[in-house]
Parts: C-alpha cells; sequence; structure tokens
C-alpha cells in the first residue's frame, strides 16, 4: 500500500494547475448511458474514482476510451448489462448514479447498495423515491435495487433533505421520461449545474438548474455533445488551505473562484490574502493563520468536502475555531489522527472545538477516508519534522497526483510504495 513521506515546514510557492471537478465528471460519465451517440468529455480528471466509473461503463457494454490526459470519449450505443455489481459499488458510492440513466433508457436496472461508509450511513432512499415517483416498480433483493419501468413518467419530486447525487439522477433520468418533472429541494451545487450543462447540450429541456426548484421537459430521446467539465473546487480549496498552514505565495490556474465563495470568505478571515482572476486564485500567506470556525451546509454554503483541510488550518491557528458538521454524522475521522501531531481538538456531537497551538509535529497517520486524507497532508507540510500518510489509497480516488503538484509548488512530500 502507497504512502506519502512529508517533510514539514517549507512554504509553498509557484503556480499549480486544478484539474477537473471530480464530483462533476462522475454523474457526467454516467450521463453517456442516455444516448446511442458519443459524448465528447475534456478536462477528466486521472483519478481512481474515474478509473473505477470507466470499468463500470465499460462492463456495462459502454465504449469508453482516453485519448491524452484528460480527454475522455464514451458510447453507449452497444449496452448488453444494466447492471452495477457490489465489488465496484462498493469502492464508489457514486456508482448509484448509473441507477436514473439505465432505468430511463432501458426500463431496467440492477444496481448494488452502496451500505455504509466512513463518513456516515449515506442511504440513498431519496433516490429511491424518486423514481418510483416517476413510476418506477422498485424492489429491493439480495442487496441490490431492481428497477424496472415501460417509460418513466415526469413527477413532482420534494427530497427529504438536500442531496446532490440523488438530484443529479433524478435529473438524468427525468431527461427521458414522458412529461414535466419538478425537482424541489433540489441541489444548487455547481457539479449538479455542470450535469445539466452538457444534458442541455444533448438535447435535454432543463430549466432552474443551480436553484432549489429544476424543472425537466422529458424527451424521447437525447444526442451526443461535447462538453468540458467544471474546475474542481474541493481540490483547489485543498491547495489554499495548504498554503494558508505552511505561508507562501501560489497561484491556481484553470481554477473556478466563483464557485469558491464560502471557502474564500473563510480563507480570508483566517489571514490569507487572496486576488482571483476569471480562472485563477492567487494566494499569498504570512505569519500564523487567525482561528475561524464555520459550519457545513449545502452550496452555496461551506462545504463538507472543505471541513477537515480547514480543520487542520485551525489546528495551527491563533485562537479558538468552533466547526459545525451538518451533512455526515461521522466525518470527523481526521481527528484522532491529527491529535497523534498534537492538535488539540474536542468533540461534541457535530461539534469540534479546535484550540489552535503554535505547532504540529509530525506523526505516522493513517488516512480514513478522502478529504481526512487531505488534511493530513496539510499538517504534515506545516508540521515539525516528518510525516508518514499511510492509506493513501483514499486520496488517490479524488486527487490528481497531489503529491507531484505540491513538489512543483516547493513541497518536501514522496510516495513510497
Ligand atoms: C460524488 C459526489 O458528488 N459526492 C458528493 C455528494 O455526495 P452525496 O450525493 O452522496 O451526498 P448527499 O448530498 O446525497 O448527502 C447529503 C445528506 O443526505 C443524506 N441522504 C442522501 C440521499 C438519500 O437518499 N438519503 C439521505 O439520507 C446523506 O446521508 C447526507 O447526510 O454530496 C456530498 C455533500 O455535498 C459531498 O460530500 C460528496 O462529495
Ligand atoms: C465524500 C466525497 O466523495 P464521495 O461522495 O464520492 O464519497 C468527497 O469527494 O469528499
Amino acid at each position: 500500500m502507497d504512502k506519502l513521506l512529508i517533510q514539514g515546514g517549507r512554504p509553498l510557492q509557484g503556480e499549480v494547475v486544478i484539474s477537473g471537478a471530480k464530483n462533476a465528471a462522475l454523474p457526467i460519465l454516467c450521463a453517456s448511458l442516455l444516448t446511442a451517440d458519443p459524448l465528447e468529455l475534456d478536462n477528466v480528471p486521472a483519478l481512481r474514482d474515474i478509473g473505477t466509473t470507466l470499468t463500470l461503463l465499460q462492463r456495462m457494454g459502454v465504449r469508453a476510451e482516453r485519448k491524452g490526459e484528460t480527454h475522455v470519449t464514451l458510447q453507449a450505443d452497444q449496452v448488453s448489462s444494466q447492471e452495477a455489481p457490489y465489488e465496484l459499488v462498493k469502492t464508489m458510492r457514486a456508482s448509484i448514479l448509473v441507477l436514473g440513466p439505465l432505468v430511463a433508457r432501458f426500463g431496467r436496472a440492477r444496481v448494488s447498495l452502496p451500505g455504509g461508509c466512513a463518513i456516515g450511513q449515506r442511504p440513498v432512499d431519496q433516490h429511491i423515491k424518486g423514481l418510483a415517483a416517476m413510476g418506477a416498480r422498485i424492489r429491493i433483493e439480495h442487496g441490490f435495487v431492481v428497477a424496472e419501468a415501460e417509460r418513466l413518467r415526469g413527477a413532482s419530486i420534494l427530497t427529504d433533505m438536500v442531496t446532490v447525487t440523488g438530484t443529479e439522477n433524478l435529473m438524468m433520468a427525468a431527461a427521458l421520461a414522458e412529461g414535466r418533472t419538478v425537482l424541489e429541494n433540489a441541489a444548487c451545487e455547481p457539479e449538479v449545474v455542470d450535469l445539466a450543462k452538457i444534458l442541455i447540450a444533448m438535447g435535454a429541456h432543463i430549466e432552474g438548474h443551480g436553484t432549489d426548484r429544476i424543472v425537466i421537459e422529458g424527451v424521447e430521446r437525447l444526442h451526443g455533445a461535447a462538453h468540458r467539465i467544471v474546475p474542481d473546487r474541493i481540490e483547489a480549496g485543498t491547495f489554499l488551505c495548504a498554503v494558508a498552514a505552511t505561508g507562501g505565495d501560489i497561484i491556481l490556474r484553470h481554477a473556478a473562484p466563483d464557485t469558491l465563495g464560502a471557502v474564500l470568505d473563510k480563507l480570508r478571515d483566517a489571514g490569507l490574502e487572496i486576488t482571483t482572476g476569471p480562472d485563477w486564485i492567487r494566494a499569498r500567506m504570512d505569519g500564523r493563520p487567525r482561528a475561524t470556525g464555520f459550519r457545513t451546509s449545502e452550496y452555496p454554503g461551506f462545504p463538507t468536502d472543505m471541513q477537515a483541510q480547514l480543520m487542520a488550518l485551525n489546528t495551527l491557528a491563533e485562537g479558538t475555531a468552533v466547526i459545525t458538521e451538518n451533512i455526515f454524522e461521522n466525518r470527523y475521522m481526521h481527528v484522532q489522527e491529527l491529535h497523534r501531531m498534537g492538535a488539540d481538538i474536542e468533540i461534541d456531537g457535530h461539534t469540534a472545538v479546535v484550540q489552535g497551538v503554535p505547532q504540529l509535529l509530525g506523526a505516522t497517520v493513517m488516512a480514513t477516508d478522502l478529504r481526512a486524507s487531505a488534511s493530513l497532508v496539510i499538517a504534515g507540510l506545516a508540521a515539525n519534522g516528518q510525516t508518514t500518510v499511510e492509506r493513501i489509497y483514499h486520496l488517490d480516488r479524488g486527487y490528481e497526483r497531489m503529491e507531484r503538484k505540491l513538489q512543483a509548488l516547493g513541497a518536501d512530500i514522496q510516495r513510497i510504495q
């Protein structure tokens, strides 16, 4: 199993190119199931989750080809199976995103139930409830969701909570349903908007994406399209937390600052000097960060996928930060590892109280999930001495060549096999 070895204490300097967003690319790859025509995708990040999704689609008969570093072509004109097996779904929950497209286009889907994971239970009841409202007959059988329908019908769907992949699954299904679907309490995340954009380019009739009410007029068929994936706001935010922790001066290229409002606000509060252009962000940090409390919430609020990284920064800050995690019930797995590096954090239910310390000390720590891993890398970059981050396969799910990007910024970080 790969590990990262980090010698902390070096300020970050230079430029880094931000990759396409994992959480936009995953639903968009699954959208290829909605048409027999080719999809041409650019800015697809080279990540383990992308590889898993391509394998899943290929097993169903989708022709998927990577051309060059970031270009992927997909064509679902010879789909022979509508099944997503447990062995793939268990490594990547986003596999549930094939459910809506499969039942909408082929009238049938058999997708393994994802089960719980390190950050919480993460049920998919709202995906199921929405598809049932659209007329799908759904049963749970031997650990699989089995959905069938001659043709889905448009429906008015109010989800019990805001769900990102739930909104995406139902939007894709509704694109091919008969009649109008209204999704109330829909997710407004930039990745939902990016999916809506490619669906519209494929011939779908969608309005209201980016708001909590999305209206979809179903069409009989969709056609091919070309699309460039939106930049990864979480990768960008992670590099910004890293420079805020180590000090230095970096420029992020191919970034989307307009998707990062809440994160940039909090980092400015922490003392990071930030300037932005249409597709770049410059960040300079001098001295110790200030403690910055926050509460995670749905977009445009502060993203749960940045909670661990901003917590890592707060461990080094001057003062006390109160952090509340509102989206996932168990997303504090990084806390016990940060303790091993000398952090002072107390957890009470959904709230973490972080008392900043002047210095962290390098240690051997274990990554437990994707963003927890990123927080340990940030802590390691700023710590005194050597940090070893174990089990970085979690990190590879969502960060493209993170250690190489950090090396280019002057960090002393190496992957050990
Ligand atoms: C691939 C992808 O895009 N992943 C993102 C997506 O995950 P994902 O789409 O899985 O997260 P959701 O937005 O669905 O989850 C939000 C909350 O709703 C709950 N819930 C969700 C659906 C459902 O049917 N029932 C239910 O109870 C979840 O357990 C969670 O507590 O949004 C999360 C919240 O921004 C991010 O952390 C993930 O990075
Ligand atoms: C939780 C995340 O991803 P996923 O939904 O794919 O597990 C994440 O990107 O932080």
